[in-house]
């Protein structure tokens, strides 16, 4: 069968996005996802996301990791599915769909290519060590780093998602550096790609927050945060207790559409 796909990226983390509002799709197997997902045998992409119907929101959101598996939330993929939205006429400039974690709100530039998208509030957050762990949609590892530009983020990354600790579950393992006041470069090492990825939506979500809490900052708190594919923005609202009013920011953009076969 030919199936239609788009190929978009945001922030670098990059996705295949396929219609699948006739359902055609509904029994896609792990290997032909990560067939899609491979970047010399596919189509090439850190995850393949479902655009499907579901009643009482514009759309539902399904998202595989590129290893194949049914992932948690994504927030870069979750940008770019507005996007696509956008693109297809499901949306305008403001939405409400539904994702594994639950009910999102969004809102897209006029250009298409700028998507804020509301979180999951949070109110969780552990030590393990000197880290921080947390859940933004998904599970995430948060630790301080020095000299990060040069940190063997792969090596390291790879030993902490497997540990004992993390091994079964899995986990995305965030290096962050502080830039200046209240800004921050971060690094991340994805479960479900089991590499270095350009950017992560949930992980930078994730370390705004631990570094809230680290910093005991409260009130309405806004994070600039740079990333190997470029910059993305959160805001949320943090009283000591609850993370809440959680949006990540930044581009999201069509990069080439085509037909293959699956
Ligand atoms: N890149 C994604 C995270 C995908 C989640 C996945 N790696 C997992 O936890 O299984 C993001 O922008 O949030």
């Amino acid at each position: 069968m030919q199936i239609k796909f788009y190929k978009y990226q945001g922030a670098g983390n990059d996705f295949v996005l396929i219609d699948n509002r006739e359902g055609d799709l509904k029994d896609i197997d792990k290997q032909a996802v990560e067939r899609l997902c491979d970047r010399r045998f596919g189509i090439g992409g850190d995850g393949l996301m479902l655009l499907e119907n579901e009643p009482g929101f514009d759309f539902r959101m399904v998202y595989y990791n590129a290893d194949g598996n049914e992932g948690s939330m994504c927030g870069n993929g979750g940008r770019c599915i507005v996007a696509f939205a956008k693109h297809l006429g499901v949306i305008n400039d403001t939405t409400k769909f539904l994702a594994t974690d639950g009910v999102h709100h969004a809102k897209i530039s006029e250009t298409g290519n700028w998507v804020s998208l509301q979180m999951i509030d949070v109110s969780d957050i552990n030590q393990d060590g000197e880290a921080y762990v947390l859940n933004t949609g998904s599970p995430h590892y948060v630790k301080l780093a020095t000299n990060l530009k040069v940190k063997d983020v792969y090596n390291e990354g790879y030993a902490i998602r497997n540990n004992p600790t993390y091994k079964q579950e899995g986990i995305n393992v965030n290096f962050v550096e502080k830039t200046s006041d209240d800004s921050y470069f971060v690094r991340t090492f994805e479960r479900g790609v089991e590499n270095e990825t350009y950017a992560c939506g949930t992980g930078v979500t994730a370390v705004a927050l631990a570094m809230a809490k680290n910093n005991h900052q409260t009130g309405a708190i806004t994070t600039p945060i740079k990333v190997l594919g470029g910059d993305l923005n959160i805001r949320f609202n943090y009283d000591g207790e609850k993370f809440s009013n959680i949006f990540l920011e930044g581009p999201a953009e069509l990069v080439f559409e085509g037909t293959i076969e699956l």
